[in-house]
């Protein structure tokens, strides 16, 4: 088979944190672009925030595929805990989590790892194409320490080895951060270990209590929290590679010690770094730490996954989205209206009578154009879904009288295309209408509180009887001491 590329790519612009402006893009390889993206640590549901995140880069990957690329799409699982804050200590987030629900730090790993997939799978991300572990790559990232240690640039200290960010002058580059502004706020014990406060960890030693552990020249520990994504984004994507993305947040230290790992080890890193704002509420970032989340598990019991993914992609990636309640009605409004006008276009496409749309079609390919435009302009989504808004105007108001079958193909084709392909908002692609599944979430919680009710006056015969029924149709119900239960 030959690669059905087109030779020519429109420019495209991003913002660039490393140069901090928008930059024109242009890949290593023509027509391909390889991408990383920092993925989540699984010890707990994926938070509305964390999808902010996922949505901002899988629009990014396929608007690069709709533009004729070939992307490799690689993002990590954090399955090895590491320790809980920037300065090297604290508690191992997955084996904190593993004592308090009596299971094995890897139990823990998967749970929340198939937990992450169903939420992303539901909001119509799209998988990466690879999706290593970090715990997988600990050979890797055992070479990369040894390059570095070799190069002068780390040092062991007492079964841990350490980054040596004297050594190498760049350290700051990403954030602006210059060394001496760099906060210390390391406790006693582990300072001492180091050569200077700022230095960070590329291997910890394992206490005896520590269950995740693993052998290496320096003697049994685990890898430092940031050294898996160098060791991993190099390994599939090759030096050089083209977009490295992440929160904001991770920008320093996270970020500024990746491209440090890597590139004092003599590996040249990212070409362009992209970074999400942050999803807050009242004002503060979501975060698991802080506690004041919404996991996404939680929300789609009251919206549809596609109604959430439409909330964030009317936001810009740059921008701060807050997360309300207002929005929630704005979005599910603004969802709907887009869906009610694709919905009437395809129910009359099969029967649509031919005749002259050349003006309706003018019209749609100009908003096409400008949905375009906005999104080779560092991705701006809220401009995009403004052009569908456009588009929708425009069909309507053609809906309100005939429209032959030209006019409706090429009103279906915008739609699906602009806001399906690129924007992920019609998931499945049998259509836009509203997934069943919510529907029977809705229903059933009903249908329990029903029965619930019987049995508190002591109408046993109907309770029974209900339940008799829904098994009959494959749904059962059992009664766990956290109240009634249904599955399918
Ligand atoms: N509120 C948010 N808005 C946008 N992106 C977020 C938000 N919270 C986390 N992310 C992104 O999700 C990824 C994983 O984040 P992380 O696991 O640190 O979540 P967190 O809730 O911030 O956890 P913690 O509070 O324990 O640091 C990072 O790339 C981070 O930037
Ligand atoms: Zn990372």
């Amino acid at each position: 088979m030959t690669d059905q590329q087109p030779t020519v790519f429109p420019d495209l612009y991003l913002h660039d944190t490393l140069q901090r402006k928008k930059v024109l893009f242009t890949p290593t390889t023509p027509g391909r672009v390889g991408m990383y993206l920092c993925g989540p640590t699984v010890y707990s549901d994926a938070h509305v925030g964390h999808a902010k995140k996922e949505v901002a880069f899988d629009v990014v990957r396929r608007y690069l595929m709709h533009l004729g690329y070939r992307v490799r799409y690689v993002s990590n699982i954090t399955d090895v805990g590491h320790l809980q804050n920037d300065a090297d200590e604290g508690e191992d987030k997955i084996a904190k989590r593993a004592a308090l629900e009596q299971l094995q730090p890897m139990e823990v790993a998967e749970k929340y790892f198939w937990s992450f997939m169903d939420d992303m799978a539901r909001l119509n991300v799209l998988r990466p194409d690879i999706q290593p572990r970090a715990t997988g790559h600990i050979t890797e990232q055992i070479e990369l320490i040894r390059e570095l240690i070799e190069r002068g640039h780390a040092y062991e200290s007492n079964g841990s080895v350490y980054f040596d960010v004297r050594s190498w002058p760049n350290y700051g580059e990403l954030s602006g951060r210059r060394l001496d502004d760099q906060e210390e706020g390391t406790r006693e014990a582990v300072r001492s270990e180091k050569r200077d406060p700022r230095d960070f960890a590329l291997w910890k030693r394992a206490e005896p209590a520590h269950i995740m552990r693993w052998d290496s020249p320096w003697g049994v520990g685990f890898p430092g929290w940031h050294i898996e994504c160098s060791a991993m984004s190099l390994k599939y994507l090759g030096e050089g590679f083209d977009i490295h993305g992440g929160g904001l947040d991770l920008e320093f230290p996270h970020h500024e010690a990746e491209i440090a790992q890597a590139e004092a080890a003599g590996h040249p890193f990212a070409r362009y770094w992209m970074h999400n704002n942050m999803l807050t509420i009242g004002g503060e970032k979501m975060s698991k730490s802080k506690g004041n989340f919404t996991t996404l598990r939680d929300l789609y019991t009251r919206l549809d996954p596609m109604v959430v993914r439409f909330l964030l992609v009317s936001s810009h990636y740059r921008s701060i989205t807050e997360f309300n309640d207002e929005a929630f009605v704005g979005a599910q409004n603004g969802y709907r209206r887009l869906t009610d006008a694709l919905n009437e276009v395809e129910r009359r496409l099969p029967d649509a009578p031919e005749r002259d749309d050349s003006a309706l079609i003018a019209r749609i390919e100009a908003h096409r154009a400008d949905f375009e435009r906005a999104m080779q302009d560092d991705f701006k989504t809220p401009e995009a879904v403004a052009a569908l808004f456009g588009l929708t105007r425009d069909v309507n108001e053609a809906l309100a009288g005939e429209v032959g079958r030209a006019g409706l193909e090429a009103a279906q084709a915008a739609y699906r295309t602009l806001g399906g392909e690129v924007l992920g908002l019609f998931a499945g692609g049998q259509g836009p209408q509203q997934d069943d599944s919510q529907l029977l979430d809705t229903l059933m919680e009903l249908v329990l509180q029903a029965r619930q009710n019987y049995r508190l006056n002591k109408q046993y015969a109907e309770s029974d009887r209900l339940r008799d029924r829904l098994t009959e149709v494959g749904l059962t119900i059992e009664d766990t001491k956290n109240g009634p239960r249904w599955k399918k």
